[in-house]
């Protein structure tokens, strides 16, 4: 019946809430037998013309209606509490998981579908274990307690009750075989429904330019007509569902009541054990009535437990207890070898040095692999077959947070976070003064706009969304610097700057090389020409390493890349009309 005994166990918290609520319902159930009691005696003294006290049965009445407001919201109380506990708990332990996954997970998992599981997969157990759980245990209890209190008024009676109560479950397992099916086409409808809208929505502005709206607008009203059609079929199904554990449930009680009342009529029992039957008999059912109905919520708190426990299970890095030492830290590839998937491998050998100072350029083709390289070092990527080591050590043991620590890469999509200017800076650097701060901000020249600005306070949106390309980077380039670790890969981190501003920064760069080991990928060769070492990658191969001048003169990869570069920024109509003679 959809319990996950691995899926209770994870979130322990609740259980006291689960097992508090039952409690309630329990009592509101035993206050409500009472008062139905209560009012079943006083209608069979009433019709036997015995004395009955009007007001006794009101007192009682209205002191069970008491308990029941209260138990209910208690109940209700504990439900909320269940399920906001194990939300928590869920999302803890994803979270400590992909923290020992470590920035590799993205390798192992789809950001989108840990996303989806942190967010939509807790939400469905949210109401898996504060609505399904509790009603699952109360709809044992409840049938099993009204046979202790019906039975000795009429066991056979109280036996037909408690054998039809299984019945519901068993109808809500048939229907559960054709449900699996069709919610599964339901829920895929509706995923790529949500796929659609979101990719036309985000690219309206395309699809205008290319005209293509309408023929997308006729495809998404296609799309909607189908899962219209499919929501029709779930709802139809769900009714019909709830219809057969009416008949069920009215069904059951109905017998129950035939069983008393044949009883009765034989003088086997009293009036009063009559009217108890009669009254109490739909109790027997509508607890179990009611789990029937949230089959839906187990179904989908089912599916969705699938989903974390397949996360969950990811095979995890070992633990490394390994420490770059800031003083002796050059970094050294040897023979690496990657590829995404086994196929089609990206670097195919590579030998690198990138000294404990000074300026190592990377630069190659778009494609060749310069990307991959550096989310190897900077631990982003897994896998590789080869070695890589930092001042002797091998990367693969260093802990996570030592690379975190001593090794800071910026890449050119540098991720800013919602605050202020200030409170991204301080990423970094959490003690830094603000004169720190400023002076990071001078240095990749983009004090001056804050000024204007708010200053250190100036608001940063989502994704840095209302800053330029150009001022996200320099901002992130800030943070990097503040950082101040002994190794620095820039991967294309200059690449949304201005020519003026980036021989600017080119400039810093340089002098951040005097005390720290950098590594610079850019696709701007006239970055490089300064730097101490440039690799030529090529095809997932060094084709070349050397100084700018020796690579000129001795690697035709490096020279057919810098030639092409000098043709394009010196382009004018007339270099085009000599390379077309
Ligand atoms: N996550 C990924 N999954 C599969 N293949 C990938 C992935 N990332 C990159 N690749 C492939 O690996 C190859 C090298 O990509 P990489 O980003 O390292 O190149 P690059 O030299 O940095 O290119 P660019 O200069 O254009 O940034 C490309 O052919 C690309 O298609």
């Amino acid at each position: 019946m959809m319990i996950n005994k691995r899926l209770i166990g994870m979130v322990s918290d609740s259980k006291q809430h689960i097992a508090k609520n039952v409690a309630f319902q329990w009592a509101a159930l035993a206050a409500n037998i009472a008062m139905l009691l209560t009012i079943a005696r006083y209608l069979s003294r009433l019709l036997a013309g015995q004395p009955a006290s009007l007001a006794a049965t009101l007192l009682v009445a209205v002191a069970a209606a008491a308990v029941r407001f209260v138990c209910a919201r208690q109940a209700a109380v504990c439900s909320y509490r269940a399920s906001r506990s194990a939300k928590q708990a869920l999302r803890r332990t994803i979270l400590e998981k992909l923290l020992r996954l470590g920035p590799g997970y993205s390798s192992r998992v789809s950001t989108s579908e840990v996303v989806q599981v942190t967010v939509e997969g807790a939400e469905q157990l949210e109401s898996y274990f504060g609505a399904y759980l509790p009603q699952f245990f109360y709809s044992l209890l409840a049938p099993l307690t009204l046979f202790c209190v019906l039975a000795p008024i009429s066991l056979s009676a109280a036996v037909v009750l408690l054998i039809c109560v299984p019945l519901i479950p068993v109808s809500i397992a048939l229907v559960q075989t054709f449900a699996k099916k069709l919610l599964a086409r339901y829920w895929g409808q509706y995923t790529a429904l949500g796929d659609s809208f979101l990719e036309n929505l985000q690219g309206l502005t395309t699809l205008k330019i290319y005209q293509a709206d309408e023929e997308r607008h006729r495809r998404m009203n296609e799309e909607a007509e189908r899962f219209r059609r499919i929501t029709m079929k779930v709802l139809t199904m769900q009714l019909n569902s709830i219809t057969i554990m009416d008949l069920v449930a009215y069904g059951g009680a109905a017998l129950g009541i035939i069983v008393a009342a044949r009883q009765f009529a034989a003088g086997q029992i009293g009036l009063f054990g009559c009217f108890a039957i009669i009254m109490l008999s739909a109790d027997f059912f509508l607890p179990m009535r009611l789990l029937g109905s949230y089959f839906h919520i187990a179904m989908n708190g089912m599916a969705a437990s699938e989903k974390i426990f397949k996360l969950l299970d990811l095979p995890e890095p070992q633990a490394k207890t390994g420490v770059i030492d800031p003083v002796d830290c050059t970094l050294r590839c040897e023979d690496v070898r990657f590829a995404y998937d086994a196929e089609r491998p990206i670097l195919k050998g590579v030998d690198l040095e990138l000294p404990r100072t000074g300026l190592v350029a990377l630069v190659g083709e778009s494609g060749c692999g310069k990307s991959t390289l550096a989310g190897l070092l900077a631990g982003r990527l897994e896998g590789y077959a080869g070695s890589i080591t930092v001042g002797g050590q091998p990367l693969s043991e260093i802990s996570l947070e030592s690379r975190m620590k001593q090794i800071t890469t910026v890449g050119f999509a540098a991720r800013l976070f919602k605050g202020t200017v200030a409170e991204n800076l301080r990423m970094a650097k959490p003690d830094a003064s603000d004169e720190a701060l400023w002076q990071a901000l001078e240095q990749v020249k983009l004090a001056d706009f804050l000024r204007s600005e708010q200053g250190l306070e100036t608001p940063v949106a989502e994704k840095g969304a209302n800053f330029s390309g150009g001022q996200c980077q320099r901002l992130a380039l800030a943070r990097a610097l503040l950082h101040d670790s002994p190794i620095y890969i820039l991967d294309e981190a200059t690449s949304n700057i201005d020519v003026e501003s980036e021989n600017q920064i080119m400039a810093l760069v340089h002098r951040l090389a005097e005390t720290k080991a950098v590594l610079l990928i850019s696709h701007r060769l006239a970055n490089v020409t300064g730097a101490q070492r440039i690799y030529a990658l090529e095809k997932g191969r060094v084709a070349g390493c050397g100084t700018h001048a020796q690579l000129l003169a001795a690697s035709p990869c490096y020279q057919r890349l810098w030639n092409s570069q000098q043709a394009l920024e010196h382009y004018t109509p007339d270099t085009q009309q000599e390379a077309l003679a």
